[in-house]
């Protein structure tokens, strides 16, 4: 059953809220969330949102309007449903960082229903403003919804949690990672619990080693910005692969109430370290040249527009780490993403142990099988020995398959709903944004300190060999 639909099965309508959007004006609001909205409304024609957007810059109520249009045009979102949503919409022109600007835009919006607020803005104008609400009197419920990075590396992170924990409690804040929202990577859950024939599987004594790879063809898109400040490590490994990585490992839960699962996620992020803590033989970074994907031509990294190449940023990482418990001590979990890429491979991979014996006399036995859960579009793969050609002792490897159901709306539109309902599923508990930091220290220092090589690899290929086989 998706959140959703637990969501469903469990209340009546969903209350009515208001979302105010702090950076309503940027690229995230247009892309991602106001598109997200859109497919969470065309699901659930009973939610009620009044939407107030933010900024600084000045924005006409019509600019905005069509700002909103143009975003729940490209969802796909129908005349009415944009109406919906347009109703009663303000655009506030304020400096978010002058207190008497944000308590007048908070003062706009407490209308009795709860407010959630949305930070999407940068790490560092987020903190300040996060900072600030310390002193600024809020609506209640208020609930604080913060798009990633959250932090910039363990202290910070601390810091921040400290900070929005003297503004609101934990159940309250909502540290935004979409791919929780994404439908296959929620499956995971699914798949590992209600399956016998994975449950005596699903552990060391099975499973060799266990790939997560998030592979995009996508190149920089101008986002040189935030992207060359972050690089592949901060941007995909430290938060959404580890999210990812605590799903297929954490421990069983009885139900899908948030505080257990979430508590089995962090217990399994608290016992992980880089593999053998040697974070020089555990990472490993690499940066494009210019290539090809596709008819595109891409520049080398260095030379899009708005690159510092003195940052050294790396477009591909790799992080091999080790989940020092009982279930998984000894198996390699490589986590691994980059950006123009040839292929985007965005997978899973269970590698199992080979049997302890075939009878002598078959042959085509060499390959161990394999458990391959595609994340997008989702799909679920066995690959297993079986007599598939020839006579009836050779094997061969062959594919079962099934494609998952898509998600029923866009993966912040998921996000959105849970956050609307004030339920913490679907985000990232303080304690488990403070140990993705932790653990991918050592490797960010050892980057930092220039003590792992920047690798290249032309646009379009499959990255510099000797990494994973893509
Ligand atoms: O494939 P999706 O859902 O767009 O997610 C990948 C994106 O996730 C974002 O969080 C990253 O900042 C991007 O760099 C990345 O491309």
């Amino acid at each position: 059953m998706s959140p959703t639909a637990r969501r469903k099965a469990a209340t009546h309508a969903p209350q009515p809220a208001t979302l105010l959007i702090l950076g309503a004006g940027g690229d995230l609001t247009h892309r991602l969330l106001l598109p997200g909205l859109a497919s969470l409304l065309m699901v659930e024609d009973d939610r009620d949102v009044r939407v107030i957007g933010a900024d600084r810059a000045a924005k006409t109520a019509t600019q905005w309007r069509a700002l909103m249009k143009d975003s729940f045009d490209a969802a796909g979102a129908p005349a009415k449903v944009l109406r919906r949503a347009q109703k009663g919409t303000k655009y506030l022109e304020a400096d978010l960082l002058d207190p008497d600007h944000l308590q007048s835009v908070i003062d706009e919006c407490a209308t009795g229903s709860p407010l959630v607020i949305f930070f999407a803005l940068p790490p560092a104008v987020t903190a300040k403003i996060c900072d600030l609400l310390q002193n600024i009197e809020l609506p209640h419920p208020t609930r604080l919804a913060l798009e990633k990075p959250f932090g910039t590396d363990a202290r910070s992170a601390h810091t921040l949690n400290q900070t929005l924990l003297r503004v609101v409690p934990e159940s309250q804040i909502f540290r935004v990672d979409h791919f929780l929202g994404v439908s296959t990577v929620l499956n995971l859950i699914g798949l590992r619990f209600s399956n016998r024939l994975l449950q005596p599987v699903w552990n060391s004594e099975s499973i060799e080693r266990v790939e997560i790879v998030y592979d995009e063809a996508l190149a920089l898109e101008g986002r040189a910005g935030y992207y060359d400040t972050a690089g592949a490590l901060r941007d995909m490994l430290q938060s959404h692969l580890l999210q990812v990585m605590g799903l297929f490992a954490m421990e069983s839960i009885a139900t899908l109430e948030p505080t257990e699962v979430h508590d089995q996620i962090v217990q399994a992020l608290r016992a992980t370290r880089v593999w053998g803590n040697n974070p020089r033989r555990a990472g490993k970074r690499a940066r494009y040249t210019a290539g090809k994907i596709g008819d595109r031509k891409i520049p080398s990294y260095v030379n899009e527009k708005g690159v510092d190449p003195a940052r050294n940023t790396e477009t591909l990482a790799q992080l091999t780490l080790e989940i020092n418990n009982n279930r998984w001590k000894g198996v390699p979990i490589t986590l691994r993403s980059g950006k123009a890429l040839g292929v985007a491979r965005k997978q899973i991979v269970a590698y199992f142990r080979e049997v302890p014996h075939v009878p002598t006399g078959f042959s085509g036995t060499e390959a161990a099988d394999r458990l391959v859960i595609d994340l997008k579009p989702g799909a679920v793969t066995f690959v297993l020995s079986m007599n598939a050609e020839g006579g009836p002792y050779d094997l061969e490897q062959k594919e079962l398959r099934a494609e998952l159901a898509p998600g029923r709306m866009q993966p912040y539109g998921e996000i959105l709903a849970d956050i609307l309902d004030g339920q913490t599923l679907l985000s990232v508990r303080g304690d488990a944004a403070e140990e993705c930091w932790r653990i991918v220290q050592p490797v960010l220092k050892a980057f930092s300190d220039n003590k792992i090589p920047l690798e290249e690899y032309p646009a379009g290929s499959d990255g510099p060999s000797g990494w994973l086989p893509a």
